[in-house]
C-alpha cells in the first residue's frame, strides 16, 4: 500500500494547476455507452476512479483506451452485449451505479450491483430506483443486484420528484430518460456544475433536454444518440482544495496562484466564505490569485447543494479553521456523519468537538506530526493539508482513497515547495516494537 510522507513547515509558493473534474468525467464516461460508436473525452484526469470505471465499461462490452499523458479517453460502445456491472467493481466506487441508467438507456435492461456502505455512513440509492420505476422500469433485487427492465427495450418516461435533491439520481435518470419513448420531468433536480456539463454533453449527442442548471429538468426521449468529442470541465473540488491550501500554507502577504480552474463552478458560498477569512482573492479568467492574511479569521459554514458550500470541501475547511484565531462551526447538511477525519486530526492536535452534523473547531492550533489514517477521499486530503503545516513528519496511510480524486498530488505539491513524498508500506507488517521485544 502507499502512504504520503509530508514534513511540515515549508511554505507553498508559486502556483498549483487544476486538472479535469472527476465528478464530471465519470458521468461523461457513462454517457458514452448511449452512442453506437466511438466517443472521445478530453481533459480526463488519470485517477483511480477513472481506471475503475473504464473496467466497468469494459465488462459491458465497450472498448476503452486511455492516453494518460494526453488526458484523452476513448470509448468504443459499438458492441454493448453484457448489461451488467459486477459487485467487485461497483464496491470500489459508488459512481459505478451510473451503469443502471446507462444500460437501461442503451439496452433497455441492466443488472447492477448495489453499492456497498460507504466510508463515512449510509448513502442510499432509493431515489435512483424510485425514479427509474416512475419512468416505467421494473426493478427487482436479486442477491445484492438491482435487476432493471424497460418493457419493450425503452423506458416510457414520466415525472419524478426527488427529495432530497441528488446528483447521482439526477444523472442516472437523465441517462435512462434521454432514449425513452416519451417525455420525462425531474423535479428538485441537482443543479451542480457536474450535472450541467454532463447534460450539455448529452444534448451535444442529440438528446433533447431543457432546464439544465435549474430545479426542473425536462427530457423528450429520442431513438438514439450520436458519439461525440467533448472536453471535460476543470475539477472544482481540486480547485477549492488548492485555494484552501494556499491560505493554509502560503506565505502571508505573498500572492499564490491556482491555475486552469473555472471559478464560477466553486459556487457563491465558498467564494464568499473564503474572502471572509481575510484573504485577498482576485479572479481572472482561469487564474485565481490568493494572498493569505497574517491571521485567518474564523468563518462558520454549512454545506448545501450548489451554489451552496460543497460538502466535498468541508473537511479541508476544517483544517483551515484550525488555524483561525477563534471558533468556527462546520455543519454538513448533506451528510450528517462526514467527520471521520476529525479524530485523526485530533491526533495531530486539533481542538474540536463533533455533535450531530456539526463540528466545532477551536483555533488556532499548532499541529504536531503524527501517523494518521485516511478514511475517505476528502478526509485524506485534509490530513495532507494538516501535515503541510505541522511540526515534524506526518505519515498519511491508505492514500488509495486520495488517489481516487487527486491526480499526482505529491508531484504538484513538491513543485510548489512542499516536502512530500510517496512511499510503500505493508499494512500488516509486524510493528517494530513487537519485533524488538521478541528478538
Ligand atoms: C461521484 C460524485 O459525483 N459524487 C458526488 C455526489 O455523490 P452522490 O451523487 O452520491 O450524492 P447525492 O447528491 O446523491 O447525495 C445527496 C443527498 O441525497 C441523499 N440521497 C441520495 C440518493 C438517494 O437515492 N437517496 C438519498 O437519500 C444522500 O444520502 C445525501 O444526503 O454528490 C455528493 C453531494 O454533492 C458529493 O459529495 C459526491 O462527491
Ligand atoms: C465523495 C466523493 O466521491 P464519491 O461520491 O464517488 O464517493 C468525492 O468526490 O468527494
Amino acid at each position: 500500500m502507499d502512504k504520503l510522507v509530508v514534513t511540515g513547515g515549508q511554505p507553498l509558493t508559486g502556483s498549483l494547476t487544476v486538472g479535469g473534474s472527476k465528478n464530471t468525467a465519470l458521468p461523461l464516461m457513462a454517457a458514452s455507452l448511449l452512442a453506437d460508436g466511438t466517443t472521445t473525452l478530453t481533459n480526463i484526469p488519470a485517477l483511480r476512479d477513472v481506471y475503475t470505471f473504464s473496467n466497468v465499461l469494459r465488462v459491458s462490452g465497450a472498448s476503452v483506451s486511455f492516453d494518460e499523458s494526453a488526458h484523452q479517453l476513448t470509448v468504443d460502445a459499438g458492441r454493448i452485449d453484457h448489461p451488467e456491472a459486477p459487485y467487485d467493481l461497483v464496491k470500489k466506487m459508488r459512481a459505478s451505479f451510473y451503469m443502471l441508467g446507462a444500460l437501461i438507456g442503451r439496452c433497455g435492461e441492466a443488472r447492477v450491483s448495489l453499492p456497498g456502505g460507504c466510508a463515512w455512513g449510509p448513502r442510499p440509492v432509493d431515489l435512483h430506483l424510485e425514479g427509474m420505476k416512475a419512468f416505467g422500469a421494473s426493478i427487482e433485487l436479486d442477491q445484492g443486484y438491482v435487476v432493471a427492465d424497460a418493457p419493450g427495450g425503452r423506458l416510457d418516461g414520466g415525472t419524478f420528484r426527488m427529495e432530497p435533491s441528488s446528483v447521482g439520481a439526477t444523472i442516472n435518470l437523465l441517462l435512462g430518460a434521454v432514449t425513452a419513448r416519451g417525455g420525462s420531468r425531474i423535479e428538485n433536480a441537482a443543479q451542480e456544475p457536474d450535472v450541467v456539463a454532463f447534460g450539455e454533453a448529452l444534448r451535444q449527442m442529440g438528446a433533447q433536454i431543457d432546464g439544465l442548471g435549474t430545479r426542473t429538468i425536462e427530457i423528450q426521449g429520442v431513438e438514439a444518440l450520436e458519439p461525440i468529442t467533448v472536453r471535460n470541465t476543470p475539477d472544482r473540488i481540486e480547485m477549492g482544495t488548492f485555494m484552501v491550501a494556499a491560505l493554509l500554507a502560503g506565505e502571508p502577504g505573498v500572492p499564490f496562484q491556482v491555475k486552469n480552474g473555472h471559478h464560477p463552478h466553486l459556487g457563491a458560498a465558498f467564494k464568499k466564505h473564503l474572502a471572509d477569512t481575510g484573504a485577498e482573492i482576485a479572479y481572472n479568467d482561469d487564474v485565481v490569485t490568493l494572498t493569505p492574511p497574517e491571521q485567518i479569521r474564523p468563518v462558520s459554514i454549512a454545506t448545501a447543494t450548489y451554489p451552496g458550500f460543497p460538502t466535498d470541501l468541508q473537511a479541508q475547511w476544517g483544517v483551515l479553521m484550525a488555524t483561525a484565531d477563534g471558533t468556527a462551526r462546520i455543519t454538513d447538511t448533506i451528510y450528517d456523519d462526514r467527520f471521520k477525519h476529525i479524530p485523526e486530526l485530533q491526533r495531530m492536535g486539533l481542538d474540536a468537538q463533533v455533535s450531530g452534523a456539526t463540528a466545532t473547531i477551536h483555533g488556532p492550533t499548532d499541529f504536531q506530526a503524527a501517523t494518521v489514517m485516511s478514511t475517505d477521499l476528502r478526509a485524506s486530503v485534509s490530513l495532507v493539508l494538516a501535515g503541510m503545516i505541522a511540526e515534524g513528519t506526518t505519515e498519511v496511510l491508505r492514500v488509495y482513497h486520495l488517489d481516487r480524486g487527486y491526480e499526482a498530488l505529491e508531484q504538484k505539491l513538491q513543485n510548489a515547495g512542499i516536502d512530500i513524498r510517496r512511499e510503500q508500506y505493508d499494512e500488516f507488517a509486524e510493528p517494530e516494537e513487537v519485533a524488538e521485544r521478541t528478538a
